[in-house]
């Protein structure tokens, strides 16, 4: 079960249990029904197993015009765009954010519509009570009154049995069943809550993702900005290019031209001055073939001088005509490297051509790649826009789905907070009613059950009160000390007696006894053997509680309005100490612990108990108060003789309105009866120490006028160690060993005088403790004498003597009142 709820818990939703209403509450349980099976269709809308398993954020999302296959190819589709895009920049508590989503987007899509949340008939009990709101701190405080009260009374022990328990039992388990309903009504009220929280988490959820995806598209809108910034300076560098290839044409062009006709020029130039030249030498040889035929026709000296001249001015015009000549082809020369420097100049502006074109062949490169790269960015843009635009169709498809979602959910979280706080109204207002109802009956049967309770109690009181007189008003049990090694100590033969009623315990020791043989003296024979019978006997194998179980009712009787006294009488070192007040074990502890339970538990039954304590000691037959400051020397103080209650001139008892402060008044007698013993050589073993309880009880009826009262005293007396007085332990101790005899000797002479029933005219005055004991052991007192003793063989006697006091004390008069005589042997 616990593991189930676990489970419902992580997967958001409750799981569907039956449960069986309990019959007197079933108006409430089926309103929880009710509610709790609208809240399970509710739920069931987000069921997992209603789900199928989805990848991607989109493919949660509803589409809600659609039919649900082509809806899933849609949302699958751009769930794959979406995903490929968001993974790489959303973390992965997006993806669960998605699935949240995704479940609460496919749960609506699985159910149809929101608003078949309430056709669904699946069973919810299991959350059935969530809308109980009351907490513990809401129970009616007579609830727990109650079951304090049962709590209590359930620590006291050796009550009588009635059949009042059972009756009791039935009425706690009426009560019990209205707690467990309350407390069911808890659970399941609680169990709405987290069932709003977890919707309201879902809410928040989506919340959470719209956000997201707004942001995402405010990310693609920045995108897309930045991609058009980028396109619109890429085409301005394109531009720019195009607009220097073109300058780079020109340029060229321009060149070449220039370069053409510069070279049209220079050979035409050189062209004519060749013939130029050409002409001049035709000419020249004109002339010369003139002179030649001058000179054939005139043929004379004088055409031999005029043919020497003639051959002169050839041999002048010759050179000249050679020099001419290489003038000329200096010029030639002149003109070839002019070319040749032209033609490297034309072969440098070719080959600069070359490389402009080169260039521009690069730069046609470069800008048909920066083209396709603008075409590229262009259809990249073009994607990223197309992209975006779907984009921004998804994302409106998907803001608005989620709006949508969104608002449905706010929408339900709104009518399930009112139907929820209806639903609390409603749960309160049965609360309240049930609770009402719950707490006029707890009233009733309380009231009833205390009616009852103090009835029984009245009988319980009076069958006690036979009980205790048939057990008698001085009672007497023993106690042997364990020996403190059991192997080698000398031990006494108790040989013990099986009680008849109680096999479990001892009521009789039977000592063997030795005696001369009067026919052979010297002999030792078997004597007769001391047998002594007491109410009940503690062997070494008993416990401090074993004591008090038995004592207890005793303790109890005192609360009844009983005058108790329980002495612990014995030599010294037999345990009377350890019986009476050994730290949280001892009678006294226990005692103080029994008290103040029953101060509770009987205020229930409308008694107001008062207690009042003291703590005194008597030391050499005079009393002191053990409570009284140590630093200045203890006055002894003197006990009022007459009255039914004990008064002590002086003296004055100290209100104990808590345990807490019993244990301190407590503490502080041991304390000074300790400090006293260290400065007077043990005197603890020689002085008798009273703790004296007062304890009232007022009962008041509704107007607050007191109807009964009770006033009980309980003495808790450790006396002083009961050997006979040794002389040679000094004087001192042989008259305090005289002093505690003859005292304990007349308790005894008091106590067989009250066990003879002589309750009038018994004489207390003569020992301060009878006197101080006198109130408590008048007519209708309770007495109980423990006898301890001690095991071992050395201390024999003083045990026989102390068992014979026992037996002396015991010889009671049954009923105190007059009645028939018992004595025990
Ligand atoms: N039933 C017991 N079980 C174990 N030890 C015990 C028991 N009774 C007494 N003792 C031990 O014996 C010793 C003496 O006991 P205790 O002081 O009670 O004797 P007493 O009778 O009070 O002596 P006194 O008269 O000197 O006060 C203590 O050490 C105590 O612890």
């Amino acid at each position: 079960m616990e593991g189930e709820s676990l489970h419902h818990r992580t997967t958001g939703l409750p799981k569907a249990t039956t449960r069986i209403p309990p019959p007197q509450f079933s108006s409430s349980v089926h309103h929880l029904q009710e509610m709790n099976s609208s809240q399970s269709n509710i739920r069931s809308q987000f069921a997992p197993s209603s789900i199928p398993a989805m990848n991607g954020v989109k493919r949660g999302l509803p589409v809600p015009a659609e039919k649900p296959e082509t809806k899933r190819k849609l949302l699958s589709e751009s769930a794959g765009e979406f995903s490929t895009k968001s993974t790489a920049s959303q973390p992965t508590s997006r993806n669960i954010r998605g699935t949240a989503l995704k479940d609460a987007a496919k749960s609506n899509y699985s159910n149809g519509a929101l608003s078949s949340r309430h056709t669904s008939n699946s069973s919810y009990s299991s959350t059935s009570s969530h809308a109980y709101s009351v907490g513990p701190g809401n129970r009616p405080p007579s609830r727990s009154h109650i079951s304090h009260n049962r709590a209590r009374s359930t620590t006291r022990t050796g009550r009588p049995a009635t059949s009042m328990g059972t009756r009791e039992e039935g009425q706690r388990n009426n009560v019990s069943d209205i707690d467990e309903k309350l407390g069911q009504m808890d659970t399941e009220f609680q169990k709405v809550k987290e069932f709003m929280a977890m919707t309201e988490k879902d809410s928040a959820i989506a919340r959470e993702e719209l956000e997201m995806l707004k942001k995402r598209a405010g990310n693609l809108d920045d995108q897309r900005t930045n991609l058009q910034a980028e396109r619109a300076q890429l085409m301005d560098r394109l531009s720019d290019a195009e607009r220097q290839v073109r300058n780079l044409n020109i340029d060229i062009q321009d060149q070449q031209r220039r370069h053409d006709k510069y070279c049209e020029e220079l050979i035409a130039d050189h062209a004519r001055k060749i013939r130029a030249k050409e002409e001049d030498y035709e000419r020249e040889m004109d002339k010369v073939v003139k002179l030649q035929q001058e000179f054939e026709g005139k043929c004379g000296v004088e055409a031999e001088s005029r043919l020497e001249n003639l051959s002169y001015e050839n041999k002048e015009l010759r050179s000249t005509l050679e020099r001419q000549k290489r003038d000329h082809e200096h010029d030639i020369r002149m003109l070839h490297d002019d070319l040749e420097r032209q033609s490297r100049r034309i072969r440098d502006m070719e080959e600069n051509l070359k490389k402009a074109d080169d260039d521009q062949r690069a730069l046609q490169a470069q800008i048909e790649e920066n083209l396709k790269t603008i075409d590229r960015l262009r259809r990249r843009a073009e994607d990223a826009e197309e992209r975006l635009s779907k984009d921004q169709g998804h994302l409106g498809g998907q803001i608005k789905s989620l709006s949508q979602l969104l608002d449905s959910s706010s929408t339900r979280i709104q009518s399930l907070e009112q139907e929820s706080k209806a639903a609390q109204s409603d749960f309160q207002r049965k609360i309240h009613e049930i609770e009402a109802a719950a707490q006029q009956k707890v009233d009733e049967e309380t009231k009833m059950l205390r009616d009852r309770l103090i009835k029984e109690e009245e009988r319980r009181h009076k069958l006690f009160e036979q009980v205790q007189e048939l057990k008698g008003n001085i009672r007497v049990m023993c106690r042997i000390k364990p020996p403190a090694d059991r192997e080698n100590d000398a031990l006494i033969k108790f040989n013990p007696r099986v009680s008849e009623l109680d096999e479990d315990k001892i009521d009789g020791v039977s000592i063997p006894t030795e005696r001369e043989d009067f026919r052979e003296p010297g002999k030792m024979i078997p004597g007769k053997p001391k047998d002594f019978n007491f109410e009940r006997v503690f062997d070494d194998h008993c416990t401090n509680k074993d004591v008090f179980d038995e004592i207890s009712q005793l303790v109890q009787s005192v609360m009844d309005g009983k005058k108790v006294c329980i002495f612990c009488y014995g030599q010294t070192g037999s345990g009377k100490t350890f019986t009476m007040s050994r730290k949280g074990d001892g009678i006294i502890p226990r005692t103080q612990d029994m008290i103040f339970s029953e101060v509770d538990r009987l205020q229930a039954l409308g008694w107001e108990y008062t207690v009042e304590g003291g703590y005194l000691e008597v030391y050499q037959d005079k009393l002191y108060d053990l409570l009284a400051s140590r630093n200045s020397k203890p006055e002894p103080l003197s006990v009022d003789p007459i009255g039914e209650e004990l008064n002590i001139k002086g003296h004055s008892f100290t209100l104990l309105q808590e345990k807490k402060d019993l244990d301190e008044m407590v503490q502080m007698a041991d304390s000074n009866r300790h400090t006293a013993a260290t400065a007077m050589n043990d005197r603890s073993s020689r002085s008798h120490s009273i703790l004296v309880l007062k304890i009232r009880g007022v009962k008041k009826n509704e107007e607050g006028e007191v109807i009964k009262t009770r006033k009980g005293t309980l003495n808790l007396i450790d006396l002083a160690g009961s050997e006979s007085p040794d002389k040679a332990r000094g004087d001192q101790i042989y008259k305090e060993g005289v002093e505690i005899n003859s005292s304990l000797s007349y308790l005894r002479t008091v106590l067989s005088n009250l066990g003879q029933g002589k309750t009038e005219g018994v004489d207390f005055r003569s020992y301060t403790l009878t006197q101080l004991l006198r109130p408590s052991l008048g007519k209708g007192c309770r007495t109980l004498m423990f006898v301890m003793v001690s095991p071992l063989k050395e201390n024999e006697n003083e045990t026989i003597r102390s068992l014979e006091f026992a037996r002396d004390a015991q010889k009671v008069k049954m009923g105190g009142n007059g009645g028939a005589t018992r004595t025990r042997k």
